[in-house]
């Protein structure tokens, strides 16, 4: 079954001491916007539902959003967008104010309201979590861990998306998810004031789960409903000085750009039925994927702000909404035959630290949708908590426990199963990763007095990777070229614009792997160069600006050009202790004798990289490489090109050379 997605459009009544006019109006038949455009009359956007100026929150809810809810219990994913340009009213519509709550206060009151009219069985197994995050500059973070600002992962598999280590809070009333709630915006605004940027720079996407226990079917049904207000939709331009600001409107462009493109591609599939959706492309649409030609039930409410100010940026608005219109999703029902969560045995357990932790997902999870690990021993405890044969389910109470025990040992054993794949994975990454420390290690010891031959199943794999790495570098550079060449002449638009944040990363760390080799053949405009083509593609990056401004410095003065080390963002002690040894006459010996061995990416346009890692000095191996697997510390001396790149924008220090 599909169901297309549902657009309606909201229009912001005035704001104090804006200039009224005309410009935007919904039609009389209330069933379109109508825009004025100049003296060639006005654009007609037809949508399923027009709010006026004077529409209420509840009149919002009760049309667009409450109808849905009842799929939420019955295991269908539903998602609700506020969609426009900053201030039109989005955080309105979706959060509103104790005065006029919006579709979030709404959606939960209703859904509690709901639960205490399921039957008591149901009920007493069903249970409610929250999660909210942010998307900022294509990165996403836990709004209910803001303070420690760790990024998330994003995970595809198959056609589920995860996000690991994203925080569930359970809740069970409109109080306990109040407070969950307000803490959680609070810290958005205190990180939003920290990083200096406006919360509506960023996307939030709360996300409520219900799992829901149906006696009769014998299966868990898991519902979800995701609540998103998306930055404003303005036309972010690249103007001005600054260059974090700058930085940032192009990740929230390029996030609500793939957003469109997104949307117009799945428009277009009806042309071309394989035509690539670019969900992957920003981290927004991996999250939203399946509100979006996916499996959820999905709902576009488009925000409005009067007046003719507003006009270049009410069309686009409304262009998109009628893009996003035709857009058909199919919505399947998520269950799966398992025993009830664990908080059904203990009623009485309140929403403590451990509910914190975040849980293992199982089977179908959008965005991560949780469940606590049933305990087989409460269960029998509370199996006075099941239903009796008296009430409508049908099912005698000893018939229900068989079935609550049998899915119990299911469901452990299965949780058991999951979690040892989970560890061996882990330890996979983790001999991964170990092995592309020791590569930077090799890479970056100084000097060749003593000379050994690695043993080859150390040095293969390093070989391997060090020729790929270098391959898809050489490879990269040259397509961008072409590709640069292109965008200017045919598209006459830079061609940093339109690449993924991903892309435009790769490209910078090919070319300062370029400017780092140039630079150390002593080529300081050619690396000049280089290091300048790299900063188009990351303009934040102060590690690249300081570096310019470094070899300007140098070939303005004359001087011969040293880059000033890097510190590695680990701690100090774990920076010593795994640093490699490097003695003073290694520091003091000039750099064009070390820089031969230190690096291989674009030896052959050097001395050929490969061989100087077969030779190994063995009095200056880092200590780190003697330390048994597992108490390594993943820093060794200097970062890799990927790090130093990954830097954060230092406040205050790009432009002062
Ligand atoms: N329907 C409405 N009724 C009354 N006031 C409204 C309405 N819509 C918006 N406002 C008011 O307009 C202002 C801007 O709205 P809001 O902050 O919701 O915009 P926004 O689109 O979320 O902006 P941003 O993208 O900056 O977060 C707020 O003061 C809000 O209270």
């Amino acid at each position: 079954m599909s169901s297309a997605i549902s657009v309606s459009a909201r229009l912001r009544p005035w704001m104090k001491g804006e200039a009224q006019d005309d410009c935007i109006s919904i039609s009389e038949t209330g069933d379109a916007i109508i825009v004025k455009e100049g003296t060639k009359g006005g654009l007609k956007f037809p949508f399923k539902s027009c709010y006026g100026q004077n529409a209420t929150q509840e009149q919002i809810f009760e049309k667009e959003v409450r109808p849905l809810l009842d799929m939420v219990f019955k295991g269908l994913m539903v998602t609700v967008f506020a969609y426009g340009v900053t201030s039109s009213g989005k955080t309105h519509t979706m959060q509103g104010n104790p005065d006029a709550p919006g579709i979030i206060p709404r959606v939960v009151e209703s859904m509690i309201k709901l639960k205490t009219q399921m039957p008591e069985a149901a009920r007493r197994v069903s249970q409610f979590t929250v999660s909210y995050m942010e998307v900022y500059k294509d990165d996403v973070y836990d709004l209910f861990n803001r303070v420690h600002c760790s990024k998330l992962d994003i995970r595809t598999d198959g056609e589920q998306t995860n996000i690991p280590g994203l925080i569930h809070k359970p809740f069970e009333t409109i109080e306990e998810f109040t407070q969950i709630y307000n803490t959680a915006c609070k810290a958005r605004s205190v990180a939003s004031t920290d990083l200096n940027h406006a919360s509506s720079r960023s996307h939030a996407i709360l996300g409520i789960s219900g799992s829901f226990y149906d006696p009769t079917s014998d299966k868990i049904r898991m519902g979800k409903i995701n609540l998103v207000d998306l930055a404003g939709s303005e036309n972010n331009k690249l103007t001005g000085n600054d260059r974090s600001r700058m930085a940032e409107s192009a990740a929230i462009n390029k996030s609500l750009t793939t957003l469109a493109m997104v949307v117009k591609a799945l428009n277009d599939k009806s042309k071309d039925p394989n035509a690539r959706i670019p969900y992957r492309d920003s981290k927004l649409t991996r999250i939203l994927k399946d509100a979006l030609g996916g499996s959820s039930v999905g709902v576009l409410i488009c925000n409005l702000a009067p007046g003719a100010k507003f006009q270049a940026d009410t069309i686009s608005t409304l262009r998109f909404a009628s893009m996003a219109e035709k857009i058909e999703n199919k919505p399947v029902v998520n269950e799966r035959a398992a025993p009830p969560p664990k908080r059904v045995y203990s009623q009485s357990q309140a929403a403590g630290p451990s509910s914190l932790i975040p849980q293992p997902s199982f089977g179908y999870q959008p965005f991560g949708i949780p469940s606590g690990i049933p305990a087989p021993r409460a269960n029998r405890r509370t199996s006075a908590a099941f239903p009796s044969a008296s009430t409508n389910v049908g099912l005698s109470e000893k018939e229900i426990e068989e079935r609550i025990n049998k899915r119990v040992e299911e469901e452990v054993a299965r949780r058991l199963e999951e979690r040892e794949k989970a560890l061996a994975e882990q330890k996979r990454r983790e001999a991964e990763e170990d092995e592309e420390m020791r590569e930077v290690e090799l890479q970056m010891t100084p000097g060749s007095p003593a000379k050994v031959t690695l043993p080859s199943e150390l040095l293969d794999p390093i070989l391997k990777k060090h020729a790929d790495l270098e391959n898809e570098l050489i490879n990269r550079l040259e397509e961008v070229k072409a590709l640069e060449q292109q965008y200017a002449t045919k598209h006459q638009q830079p061609l940093a614009e339109v690449l993924s944040p991903v892309s435009k990363r790769k490209t910078a760390r090919a070319y300062v792997a370029l400017g780092r080799d140039l630079g150390d053949r002593s080529d300081l405009k050619g690396a000049l160069e280089m290091y300048k083509k790299a900063a188009v593609y990351l303009p934040e990056n102060s590690n690249l600006a300081e570096r310019i401004l470094e070899i300007e410095t140098a070939i303005r003065e004359g001087v011969a050009y040293q880059p000033r080390k890097k510190s590695r963002r680990t701690s100090h002690s774990a920076r010593s202790s795994a640093s490699p040894q490097v003695s003073k006459d290694d520091k003091k010996r000039p750099r064009s004798k070390g820089k031969e061995k230190r690096r291989g990416v674009f030896g052959e346009l050097t001395n050929g990289p490969l061989p100087l890692l077969l030779e190994w000095d063995e009095t200056k191996k880092p200590e780190k490489f003697h330390t048994p697997k597992g108490s390594q510390s993943k820093s060794s001396g200097s970062p890799t090109d990927e790090e130093w790149l990954a830097a954060p924008p230092r406040k205050g220090r790009i432009g002062k050379a």
